[in-house]
């Protein structure tokens, strides 16, 4: 599906609601102004704690029970966000008593897939399989496969559900360089048509991967608009991607002061 969904924040404002024990109530963001761009990637980085899980399980639509949210939330074509987020956390969340086939379906269980027909949804399933390299993986449990391997299986579960817009918590963090900038590529590849935004640590991957880069900064946090070298994603590593790392790299160090 290839919606071209461009989702724009302006003067947003987030709060959880306080509980007996935290009366503060403080807000995590404010004054956030900043745009998803359609069909790219809009990564954000920041210090940890800063709140940029918050902001994007908020997206997600997982947090509404819990924050009180202010500003502008505009979708390009006008139409709420629910139904239509692929929301993959930092750890894959695979259920381990379950294939890699049925994990990789599980959401279809609980009506997050555009598809009401249910009779092809294991063919479909077998095809992200194939195309993330896992077919031959697919009656396995997922104690049985890598780290990389598991990521693999989340991205094909996030893929079934076929949504235009996806949303990324740390999905690379746990790899190691090389799966790592493997998978950044057949992610870029699988998720081309898709809005995403993607939230890293790593200056690197940021810079590898965005189409747009804020970082959040600041108690409540706002966004700023970070700089890209002029190459597209995802990036080889030279040395103007190098320098734009580094910057970054001082942005965080300084908020970290
Ligand atoms: N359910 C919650 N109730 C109240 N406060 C919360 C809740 N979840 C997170 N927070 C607070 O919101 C702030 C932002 O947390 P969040 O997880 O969004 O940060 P983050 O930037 O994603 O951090 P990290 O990079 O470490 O994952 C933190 O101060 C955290 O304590």
């Amino acid at each position: 599906m290839c919606a071209d969904l461009e989702i724009t924040i302006t003067n947003g404002s987030l709060r959880y609601h306080s509980t007996k024990n935290d009366q503060q109530n403080n807000a995590v963001i404010k004054d956030l102004n900043l745009t998803i761009a359609a069909n790219k990637w809009t990564c954000l980085v920041g210090k940890s704690g800063c709140g940029k899980s918050t902001l994007i399980k908020f997206l997600a639509g997982l947090l509404n029970e819990r924050t009180q949210w202010h500003g502008q939330l505009n979708i390009s074509d006008n139409q709420p966000l629910a139904g239509r987020v692929a929301y993959m956390a930092q750890q894959d969340l695979l259920l381990p008593w379950l294939t890699v086939l049925d994990n990789v379906c599980v959401s279809s269980k609980f009506g997050h897939h555009n598809h009401s027909s249910t009779a092809n949804l294991k063919q479909r399933a077998m095809t992200l399989l194939e195309q993330v390299g896992l077919a031959d993986k697919h009656q396995l449990l997922p104690q049985q496969l890598s780290g990389g391997m598991r990521q693999r299986v989340a991205l094909a579960r996030t893929l079934l559900q076929d949504q235009p817009i996806v949303l990324m918590d740390e999905p690379f963090s746990a790899l190691d360089a090389v799966t790592r900038y493997r998978l950044q590529d057949l992610f870029v590849k699988l998720l081309k048509h898709k809005t995403v935004v993607l939230i890293t640590h790593d200056p690197q991957e940021a810079i590898r991967l965005s189409d747009r880069l804020y970082m959040l900064q600041g108690e409540p946090a706002f966004a700023t608009a970070l700089s890209l070298p002029t190459s597209l994603p995802p990036r080889r590593f030279d040395a103007e991607s190098a320098s734009h790392q580094q910057r970054i790299f001082d942005l965080l160090a300084h908020d970290h002061d």
